[in-house]
């Protein structure tokens, strides 16, 4: 068995393989690493330079495929969907310079 944590949830068994999985937490220390030093070829440093007009639309984009996704492509299709919107709402986090707490403690 590779290194790494077992994947939890849809599509597990499917796979029939281990997968490493990332937490939010881990995404957002990996996306600031990457902001801060700017990383070349990094999408997110990318994402930033273009602004938070930008990135406001690829959130709501994001947010409405995962909506579709859920009514009609099913529970995978719309977890992927999903995953796509929290990578993105972090990047709108950075763009404003938000740390996690700044929006776990509206939770
Ligand atoms: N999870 C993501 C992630 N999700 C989406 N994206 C970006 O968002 C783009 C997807 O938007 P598009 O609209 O082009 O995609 P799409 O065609 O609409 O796809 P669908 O929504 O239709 O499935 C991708 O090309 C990526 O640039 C992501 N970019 C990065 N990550 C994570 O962020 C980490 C750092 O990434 P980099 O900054 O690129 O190094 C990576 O290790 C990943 O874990």
């Amino acid at each position: 068995m590779p290194p790494g944590r077992p994947a939890t949830g849809i599509g597990e068994a499917g796979l029939g393989q281990w997968l490493t999985v990332k937490t939010f937490e881990e995404l957002y220390a990996e996306l600031s690493a990457k902001a801060a030093a700017g990383t070349p070829g990094s999408s997110t440093v990318e994402a930033l330079s273009r602004g938070v007009h930008s990135i406001g639309k690829k959130v709501v984009e994001e947010a409405a495929e995962s909506w579709m996704a859920a009514e009609h492509e099913g529970p995978e299709r719309a977890a992927e969907e999903i995953s796509q919107l929290l990578y993105h709402a972090q990047v709108l986090m950075l763009a404003l310079d938000l740390k996690l707490e700044d929006v776990y403690r509206h939770l």
